[in-house]
């Protein structure tokens, strides 16, 4: 069943002032917000956020358009209606709300007077449960003034989400604390509006915390937008403002519905994706078995770089998980690869998120029994290290303990001292050695003329991956030895 509508507002205007001094300060807005979903609204000072906010919270009466809170239409609403609706909602500001001369229990307690059915013993349990979550039963008879302001900031949400509102509207609550006291308190509310199933709505300036929204919206000149920027800045924090400018001055942005293919696993790759919401699954596909879900991506991911960087094949199928709508942003060939050569830091980024894919897809084809989740995180603890040419990789008889996957150049493997074969991209060695907890007993060198680039997953991520994979280990080994190189 898909989640409640919490917010549903269609082409709404709101104008300040009157006759020839009207003055439009919202054009046009549309707006879902589900429950659970945590939203951040951003935009510059003077763009309409908090009118918006104002609008949504029934603090002024709605003139031109549709406002539904749990359904319920607020365009026409009476005075009487909006107050009641009212209760559905907790508010959090930047400056806590908390009166002075009341307890942490007392102002908690407060919320909970203005609800039906209220019942003193309950009210206590209720309080002294939720000062428990955000960390703060040692302060239940403390006053306000003895708090620091992220303690009054955690009270000040304890108040808001004490009812369990169907709406927490929060505006600039971490305004006045410091990145750390910021972030906190923003994960806590986060986690306590999931935990409540409400729904939150947060308009912030703050650039910190953005990372922590299931969804942002970006409000300019009255007009509201997805936030291309920041969205770009927080799946890849390289970038500087020329590039970022350079993506999402004209952006291409898609929609897909429940179960849609984005990419098909051969097709030719030109595009670089960036999910702006939504979740989407990577299936790989195989000519002679069932296709299999390797991971699940969303909103602050990316993919499509792995076709672009190696190959120019997609290397797995993308398809929207059921009952998602994705919008992505799509990033072509050409103004990717500009932009990776314009920040070093992305592209370092990019391509170590590449060589962990990369790792999972061959290790997903190599154990087809192991849980393709347990393959992912693995591959994302691998270390990536580099070679120079001719220098040796692993020496003929140390003690194998890693299992190492040829990303870039060749390396080259000696048994005696005459070569033997050589190892491209995509190629394993050690494998065999690990299972059984042998000696190498061959040299490989990187090749003469190139540097090689190798993923390494150390014994104990090995073993783990083969424990947790609930198959026999006999199995397993002799599939890694029947499907990985093996000397
Ligand atoms: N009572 C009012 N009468 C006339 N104009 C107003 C009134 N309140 C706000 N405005 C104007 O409406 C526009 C939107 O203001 P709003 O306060 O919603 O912006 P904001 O995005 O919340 O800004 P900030 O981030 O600085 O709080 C601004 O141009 C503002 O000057």
């Amino acid at each position: 069943m898909s989640a409640q509508t919490v917010i549903s507002i269609q082409n709404l205007n709101y104008f300040f002032g009157e006759d020839s001094l009207q003055k439009q300060v919202l054009f046009d807005i549309n707006l879902a917000v589900k429950a659970k979903e945590f939203l951040i609204l951003t935009g510059p000072s003077g763009s309409g956020k908090s009118t918006l906010l104002s609008l949504i919270g029934c603090l002024r009466s709605v003139q031109q358009g549709s406002l539904k809170i749990l359904g319920q239409e607020l365009n026409g609403a009476t005075r009487e209606q909006l107050v009641q609706m009212r209760r559905n909602f907790g508010y959090i500001t930047q400056s806590s709300n908390l009166l002075d001369f009341l307890t942490v229990q007392q102002n908690i307690q407060m919320s909970l007077e203005l609800q039906p059915g209220f019942s003193p013993k309950a009210a206590r349990a209720k309080t002294a449960a939720i000062l428990e979550s955000v960390g703060l039963s040692e302060k239940l008879d403390a006053y306000p003034k003895n708090l620091s302001g992220g303690q009054r900031q955690r009270v000040a949400i304890a108040s808001a989400l004490v009812t369990q509102p169907k709406l927490v509207l929060a505006d600039e609550p971490t305004a006045a604390l410091d990145k750390t006291a910021g972030r906190n308190v923003v994960a806590l509310m986060h986690r306590l509006a999931k935990e409540h199933n409400s729904a939150v709505l947060m308009v912030t300036h703050d650039n910190r915390i953005l990372d922590l929204a299931d969804r942002i919206v970006h409000v300019e000149d009255g007009k509201l937008g997805l936030a291309l920027n920041q969205e770009l800045s927080l799946v890849l924090p390289g970038f500087n403002e020329a590039s970022l400018e350079k993506a999402t001055t004209t952006p291409t942005v898609l929609t897909y519905q429940s179960e849609e293919i984005i990419v098909h696993q051969g097709e030719p790759a030109s595009k670089f994706y960036i999910i702006l919401e939504g979740e989407v699954e990577i299936i790989q596909e195989f000519a002679d078995q069932p296709p299999r879900l390797l991971n699940h991506l969303s909103r602050g991911d990316y993919f499509g770089e792995v076709g672009l960087l190696r190959g120019g094949q997609r290397t797995a199928t993308v398809r929207v998980a059921k009952n998602s709508e994705v919008k992505v942003m799509v990033i072509e060939e050409e103004l990717f690869q500009l932009l990776l050569t314009n920040s070093e830091l992305t592209n370092a980024d990019i391509v170590r998120r590449l060589h962990q894919r990369v790792m999972t897809n061959h290790l997903s084809k190599a154990l087809p029994k192991v849980d393709p989740f347990q393959i992912v995180a693995i591959a994302s603890q691998a270390k990536v290290i580099k070679y120079k040419a001719n220098s040796i990789i692993v020496q003929k008889g140390e003690l194998a303990d890693q299992i190492y996957l040829i990303l870039e150049g060749e390396a080259e493997v000696f048994v005696s001292d005459r070569r033997s074969s050589k190892l491209k991209s995509g190629e394993y060695f050690g494998n065999a050695q690990l299972i059984d907890g042998q000696n190498y007993p061959f040299t490989v060198k990187a090749a003469a003329n190139t540097d090689v680039e190798v993923m390494v997953i150390d014994r104990e991520s090995f073993c783990s991956l083969i424990l947790k994979s609930n198959t026999n280990q006999d199995i397993v080994a002799s599939v890694l030895r029947h499907q990985l190189m093996n000397f």
